[in-house]
This record gives structure tokens, C-alpha cells and sequence, in this order.
């Protein structure tokens, strides 16, 4: 069984449809590549399948392990382990990292019917990680995202990933603002955490990130749906060629 399964999907945003009917699936323990130019619909489609309110779905169907996804509400498909890394992670000021981080894992522990971290546990998995993504400890004390530079915001998006374990992430443009060094912690990061069971959505407009997580599979995106797959090779085509053919064909 696919772990997602997306099957022509329409959704629109402020009356307007912005996916036309888009088809695609990712099995268990691939990573899958998006590209496509500006406008196309990438975000669009990350941002339904985490559940954004605002996007009205019109038609179609997305199951995750076989479940109807779009029926259920935000937490409930974290808690199932879909998480979106943000292309521009917000800040929460007055929530400290490390109170959002247990207060959120905690949550979907408990949603599943899995016992809570205690304390001592749970701090000593957050530093391991941290460490690991060169993500200081006082970082961890301030708000959420507060004061963070570009690089940092998005290494805290990959130690929530690495926290949660979540079985389907998905990553919104992760390299945009990432010096060679952060890309390659976070990317380092990021492999770290693949495995037979989880599979990655990496959403790029550029080959550069592909070079550090190398994909299975890569879908080019245009208006709205996608309209063609293949294997990490297609990447390179498309930097050589850019997306123009494409606009042409959908
Ligand atoms: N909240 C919104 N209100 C109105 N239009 C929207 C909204 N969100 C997205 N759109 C429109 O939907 C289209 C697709 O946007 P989306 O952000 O999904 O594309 P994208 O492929 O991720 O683009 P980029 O590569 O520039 O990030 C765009 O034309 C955009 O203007």
C-alpha cells in the first residue's frame, strides 16, 4: 500500500482553483522530489495536505496509510505523522523552544496512546539532536523561531522532524535562505532520518538541494498538477533546460 495517495485533486483559495486535478503517489520510504516554476501549486499542495485552513478541496482524494486524510483536522494528521517543515518557519514569541517542542510531542504521544516523555527523558533526546544539528542549547530557551536567523529556523524545523519521527515530512523549500554550512547540517539532518518506513516530500525549485538529499523519484509541477515523473536524472534535465516546456504542455 502507497503511504500517500493523492487522486485528482482540485482545491481552490479564494475562488480561484489553484490545483486542477492533481495525481501522485509516494511509497513507503522514498523520498520524492517537487519541482516546478514559481505559482505552479507546490505550497499549495504541502500546505493541504498538513491541513491550512483556507484551502477549500473541491474534488479528489488524498489517503495517507489508507485513511482519508482531508478528513481530519490538523492535529489528528500529525499525530498520524505528517509534518510540513515550514518555508518560513513563524515565530511564537513567549513559547519557549524547548515548552513548544515537549508541549507538542507530548500531545501527539498522547494522541496515539503512547505515554508521555518524562522530564529527564525527554531533555536528554532534545540536546542528542540538537547537538547534532549544531543547534545551541540557549537557542532552545527562547521563543519559538524569536530572534532566530534564516539558517537556525530552519534547523529547528529538522530537530522538530527528528523529534516527532513523523512518517511523511515534508519539506517546503528548505535550502531558501541556507548558507552552503547550514544546508549541509540540515540536509545531514534530513538523511539521517530516512528510512524503510518514512518517505520525504522535498519541494525545491533548484537541483542544488537535490546534490545533499538525493531523491527517488522527481515530479515536475505545473498549473496546478503534476505533468511529469522520473528519476533523479529529470532534475538535472530541468536545470539545464529550465520548466519552459512544460508551462507549454500543461
Ligand atoms: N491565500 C492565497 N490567496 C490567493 N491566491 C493564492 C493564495 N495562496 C496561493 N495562491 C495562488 O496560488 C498559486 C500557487 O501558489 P503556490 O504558493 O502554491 O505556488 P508555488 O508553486 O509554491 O510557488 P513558489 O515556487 O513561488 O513558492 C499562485 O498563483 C498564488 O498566487
Amino acid at each position: 500500500m502507497a503511504l500517500l495517495e493523492i487522486k485528482n485533486l482540485q482545491v481552490r483559495v479564494e475562488e480561484r482553483e489553484i490545483l486542477h486535478g492533481l495525481t501522485l503517489t509516494i511509497d513507503a520510504g522514498k523520498v520524492h522530489a517537487i519541482m516546478g516554476p514559481n505559482g505552479s501549486g507546490k505550497s499549495t499542495l504541502s500546505h493541504v495536505i498538513a491541513g491550512k485552513p483556507g484551502y477549500e478541496v473541491t474534488g479528489g482524494e488524498v489517503l495517507f496509510k489508507g485513511e482519508d486524510l482531508l478528513a481530519m483536522a490538523p492535529d489528528e494528521r500529525a499525530a498520524k505523522g505528517v509534518f510540513l517543515a515550514f518555508q518560513y518557519p513563524v515565530e511564537i514569541p513567549g513559547v519557549a523552544t524547548m515548552t513548544f517542542l515537549r508541549t507538542a510531542l507530548n500531545a501527539q504521544r498522547k494522541a496515539r496512546g503512547e505515554e508521555e516523555y518524562s522530564t529527564p527523558d525527554f531533555l536528554k533526546k532534545v540536546r542528542e539532536i540538537s547537538k547534532s544539528l549544531s543547534i545551541p542549547q540557549d537557542m532552545l530557551k527562547r521563543g519559538v523561531n524569536v530572534g532566530f536567523s534564516g539558517g537556525e529556523k530552519k534547523r529547528n524545523e529538522v530537530l522538530q522532524m527528528a523529534l516527532f519521527q513523523p512518517s511523511l515530512c515534508i519539506l517546503d523549500e528548505m535550502d531558501s535562505g541556507l548558507d552552503i554550512d547550514a544546508l549541509r547540517i540540515a540536509a545531514d539532518g534530513v538523511n539521517a532520518l530516512r528510512s524503510p518506513e518514512r518517505s520525504m516530500v522535498v519541494i525545491t525549485h533548484y537541483q542544488r538541494l537535490l546534490n545533499y538529499i538525493v531523491p527517488d523519484v522527481v515530479h515536475v509541477m505545473s498549473k496546478g498538477r503534476v505533468v511529469k515523473s522520473g528519476g533523479k536524472e529529470l532534475a538535472h534535465e530541468l536545470e539545464a533546460s529550465g520548466y519552459a516546456q512544460f508551462e507549454d504542455a500543461a
